[in-house]
């Protein structure tokens, strides 16, 4: 394997890189290359480009060896960067939090939608994320409803700490409150939106997932019992009582689950329709939603 060296510049380390991450199969190669630099130099793209001439120094070639080698080695570049952008929002990550999906934006995607049709997107609303992680769900809705409070549980209080900090960063901070329960159980009524990401893959199937989520997202952030569908079990029902009639729940769905959580929002007393099931890029439904009757 070729080694980067000091006195190469920083295009053709960009381009060693990329060659090298082509040559292990990874499926971003560019990309990765670009980011990895641009994160041992604490360049931007615009720095990348203007800079990209300049020699790496013996430390810089050094460290940017390092984080190649963990790239090689299977662990995603999120984790390496510890940070992600989800719905354009610059996110930390620790090793408590899942790396935010592009998918789970079709959750954010579907509730806009709804409170948008609901011509609620002024009003002050009160909104729970039920597995928080990162707060990519809550803090994405509250970035784009300016009236709305929100609260964020996890049963990691490490994830809370990461999230709380995002909303801070973000500016988000006062209109976000983080608490330590399973799903919903410490919250009370009434909210207007729930939503969840919570963890959906069937337990015996953990073991043959890609290796950078396998060995590099937490357990509890995947793990979702004998048939995937536990945290549904507990949390709808929950979510079926602290909702204000009129109400929705939206939660993302792994492949094939989306009936089985209509049937269980239906059973919870909720009102599914047919606006509510959303696919994400790959035509997968990803994001279900129901309403809470009005009475
Ligand atoms: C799939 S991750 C989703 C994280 C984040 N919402 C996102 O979309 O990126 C599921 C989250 O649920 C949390 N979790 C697992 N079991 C839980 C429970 N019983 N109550 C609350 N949160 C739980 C995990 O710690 C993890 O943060």
């Amino acid at each position: 394997m070729t080694g980067l060296v000091a006195g190469v510049t920083i295009d053709a380390a960009r381009r060693t890189l990329a060659a090298r991450f082509s040559a292990a199969g990874l499926d971003s190669p560019d990309l990765d290359g670009r980011l990895l630099v641009g994160h041992a130099l604490q360049l931007d793209l615009t720095g990348l480009v203007t800079q990209g001439s300049r020699l790496l120094s013996p430390a810089e070639a050094q460290h940017l060896e390092t984080l190649a080698s963990r790239r090689l080695a299977g662990e995603p570049v999120a984790r390496i960067l510890g940070a992600r952008e989800f719905w354009g929002l610059p996110l930390q990550l620790s090793a408590d939090t899942l790396v935010p999906r592009p998918d789970t934006e079709t959750v954010v995607e579907l509730a806009l939608e709804h409170l948008s049709a609901a011509g609620d997107l002024k009003r002050r609303l009160r909104i729970a994320d039920l597995g928080t992680g990162s707060g990519a769900i809550l803090l994405a809705l509250l970035s784009e409803l300016p009236q709305a409070h929100g609260i964020g549980t996890d049963i990691s209080i490490a994830a809370l700490r990461t999230a709380r900090d995002n909303a801070r960063a973000l500016g988000l901070g006062a209109r976000a409150g983080f608490v330590a329960c399973s799903y919903a159980s410490a919250l009370a009524a009434p909210f207007d939106l729930i939503v969840s990401n919570p963890p959906y893959i069937p337990s015996s199937e953990i073991g043959d997932l890609a290796i950078d989520v396998r060995d590099h997202d937490p357990l509890r952030a995947l793990d979702g019992g004998r048939d995937g569908l536990d945290a549904y079990r507990a949390l709808i029902p929950q979510a079926a009582n602290l909702l204000q009639p009129g109400g929705a729940v939206i939660v993302e769905v792994g492949l094939g689950q989306s009936g089985d959580v209509v049937t269980l929002m239906t059973e919870a007393g909720l009102v599914t329709e047919s606006w509510a099931i959303r696919a994400d890029l790959a035509g997968i439904p990803r994001a279900v939603g129901a309403l809470k009757k009005l009475r």
